[in-house]
């Protein structure tokens, strides 16, 4: 929990939400609301253009700002998906694949650290209890950097540290949330980095195909199929879950208003100033005036 000191006193002002906590992502076809527990996993979320990427993006981005426990690390390669998270961001990539790669190298080192930390103590993975801050890397859109900007090297350098993210972080609380809205290219979401990912969502897809890209094969000819979405049904999409079975759900719609008032209190409870001792104050205000 946050903390603010005054006068030497601790007040608590932060939520209490955890990133161990479950993580509210919209409501399913039968009204029922749909959690998922990040920690220990990843999310994919592909479909095309105003399917509702953003919005799923943005109930998770909300939930880790209000976390005491969760840094985001953001990468975007258009500046303003993300942009509204920058002041609760550890960093901020903006549309830079050389910068991406250097903090993805960072991430790296950061999941070695702590799997000889793991190690030292014969442990497999981390635990709430351990009180290591979860790093939330969310990527916005993954083809801006892996295979739109840059040179094929870098590109190829990108995706192959994404791809040791996502298979290395989960244990040690390393978690990565991708979107992307071309889930059309075999370059851009292969099936050997598609089914690391945890959690799958599909916003509605332009074909079948695109559909079971992200869902994985062999969904859309069993009626889970996001080409199916109509339209007009903004932030509607497929969830799938490891070892599980598609569940059409709608992410909850949040304006950007609303996105800047929990930023805002997420900044708040993230501060890491102290209000000055009421002596110090004094202090300065007699140097300057002796001057
Ligand atoms: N859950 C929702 N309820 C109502 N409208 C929604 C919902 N989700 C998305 N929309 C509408 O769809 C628009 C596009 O959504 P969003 O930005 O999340 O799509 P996207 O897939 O991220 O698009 P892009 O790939 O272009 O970034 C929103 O501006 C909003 O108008």
């Amino acid at each position: 929990m946050g903390a603010v000191t005054v006068a030497g006193r601790s007040v608590p002002v932060g939520c209490g939400l955890s990133m161990f906590d479950p993580i509210y992502l919209g409501r399913d076809e039968y009204g029922r609301p749909v959690y998922v527990r990040l920690i220990y996993k990843n999310l994919l979320s592909g479909g095309e253009p105003g399917s509702g990427k953003s919005t799923l993006i943005n109930a998770i981005c909300c939930h880790a700002a209000l976390c005491a426990d969760a840094r985001l690390v953001l990468f975007d390669g258009k500046w303003v998906e993300l942009g509204q998270y920058e002041d609760v961001a550890d960093k901020f990539v903006g549309p830079d694949l050389a910068d991406a790669i250097v903090t993805l190298k960072r991430l790296q080192r950061v999941l070695d650290n702590r799997y000889a930390w793991l190690r030292a103590q014969g442990r497999r993975k981390i635990v709430a209890s351990d009180h290591l801050s979860v790093i939330v890397a969310v990527v916005d859109e993954l083809a801006y950097f892996s295979a739109t900007v840059g040179a094929k090297q870098d590109q190829e350098e990108f995706s192959t540290l994404l791809r040791d993210l996502v298979a290395r972080g989960r244990a040690c609380g390393v978690i990565v949330v991708a979107a992307t809205q071309r889930p059309s290219g075999v370059d851009i979401i292969p099936a050997s980095l598609r089914d690391i990912f945890g959690y799958r969502h599909a916003g509605r897809c332009t074909t079948a195909d695109s559909s079971d890209l992200v869902l994985g094969r062999g969904w859309a000819s069993q009626g889970f199929d996001a080409s199916a979405i109509a339209p007009e049904q903004s932030g509607v999409g497929y969830l799938l879950a490891e070892g599980g079975v598609p569940v059409l759900m709608k992410t909850p719609w949040m304006s950007d208003g609303q996105i800047e008032a929990v930023v805002d209190y997420a900044a708040w409870t993230r501060r890491t100033d102290t209000i000055p001792d009421p002596a110090q104050i004094a202090e300065v205000v007699s140097i300057k005036e002796a001057a």
